[in-house]
């Protein structure tokens, strides 16, 4: 039988597109997944009935903190770890998504001569796949640009790996979960997989404009629903929506999203017009911003910084999107996105026929 184990996690962005790949492997393959003990890979991935083996995994930071030394250690221990389970499992490849989990999935798959094969979602490589590319074979990319980290000869642009089922859903069942009319558009409001508080509050502050036009949908991530909001008209909060995310998708008219490169691929995947507040360089590398400036360039999405965000701004925007969706529309429908999930399997086959 054919085999592989998949690695990625820390945020929903480095698990699911390793889902879409196992959603499309044939009953010929075995799958398992490494990841965390904790993150959310592993429900995730268990909700999946897959394999899961849980490593340590430690933080990797670019800044001095007591906590580099204690996570070095855990980094080490996850090696052994991994290099034990791979040992066991004998794969032919493993298939990493990144986050801080795979560097030493990856560095024991190399030690015992298992070809990696690691796809990176961003505009610019994070930091564990700059350090795990050293142990992979075969690289895949989300964008064009990105491509000119990795090594020429090996590296293909394939676009983002999306979860089939994410097109199977319906409106009528999106209307049915929500108890919205069919007669007023609807927004969606996603902050990334772990939530964002900053557009939590912005949209919370808008509220009550935003919904004289618009019924909203709000995914708020883990802990943020605001009980005081529910039951509101026009106004729907969720931790995080699982399978039923698809028919969501299908009646939401417009959507407000941080600039998490699978979200926002997703949105142009179903050609939905997006407004991108991406996470700040405050608080992150500053990738989604170059993410977002990459859609706004090619015409998918217009984007509001963070800094700049106000309600006055917010509802501006969110304005202006609407009133020029057709645009937008037509724009991404011109797109004609690759099939990233049919070119990665394909490798795999042939990866384990030579
Ligand atoms: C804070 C942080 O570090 N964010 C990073 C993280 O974002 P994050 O984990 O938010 O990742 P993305 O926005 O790329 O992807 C989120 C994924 O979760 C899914 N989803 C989300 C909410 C929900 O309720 N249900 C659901 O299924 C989306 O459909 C999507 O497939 O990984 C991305 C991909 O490397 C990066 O671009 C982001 O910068």
């Amino acid at each position: 039988m054919k085999k592989v184990i998949f690695t990625g996690g820390g945020s929903a962005g480095h698990v699911t597109p390793n889902l879409a790949i196992m959603q499309a492997l044939d009953e010929s393959w075995d799958i398992a997944y490494i990841g965390s003990h904790e993150g959310i890979e592993k429900e995730l991935i268990e909700k999946n009935a897959v394999r899961y083996y849980g490593i340590a995994s430690g933080k990797l930071r670019r800044y001095m903190d007591r906590k580099n030394f204690t996570d070095l250690f855990r980094v080490a221990k996850g090696f052994f770890q991994a290099r034990k389970i791979l040992k066991r499992e004998k794969p032919h490849v493993v298939f990493s998504k990144g986050g801080f989990v795979t560097v030493p999935v990856v560095a024991a798959a190399s030690s015992l001569g298992i070809p990696v094969h690691l796809h990176e979602s961003d505009f610019t490589p994070g930091l564990a796949n700059r350090l795990a590319k050293h142990f992979a074979k075969t690289f895949y990319t989300s964008f064009a640009e990105t491509a000119a980290y990795f090594p020429e000869s090996s590296t293909t642009v394939v676009g983002s790996p999306i979860r089939p089922d994410l097109f199977t859903g319906t409106r009528q069942q999106g209307l049915h979960l929500t108890h919205f009319s069919r007669e007023r558009p609807t927004l969606l409001v996603m902050g990334g997989s772990l939530g964002a508080s900053k557009i939590n509050e912005a949209i919370r502050e808008a509220l009550d404009s935003l919904t004289q036009t618009y019924q909203v949908i709000h995914i708020c991530g883990k802990g943020n629903v605001d009980p005081t909001l529910q039951g509101k008209r026009g106004y729907q909060q969720y931790e995080y929506v699982h399978e039923d995310l698809s028919h969501l998708l299908q009646m939401t008219d417009l959507v407000v999203t941080r600039g998490g490169s699978n979200a926002i691929f997703e949105f142009l995947a179903l050609h939905i017009p997006m407004l991108i507040i991406p996470l700040p360089k405050s608080q992150s590398r500053g990738d989604q911003i170059l993410n977002a400036q990459s859609f706004v360039k090619n015409g998918y999405a217009s984007m509001l910084e963070e800094e700049y965000l106000t309600t006055d701004s917010l509802m501006k925007e969110i304005h202006s999107l609407y009133d020029n969706r057709q645009l937008f529309i037509e724009t991404m429908n011109a797109s004609g996105a690759s099939d990233a999930v049919s070119r990665i399997v394909e490798d795999l086959q042939a990866r384990v026929q030579t």
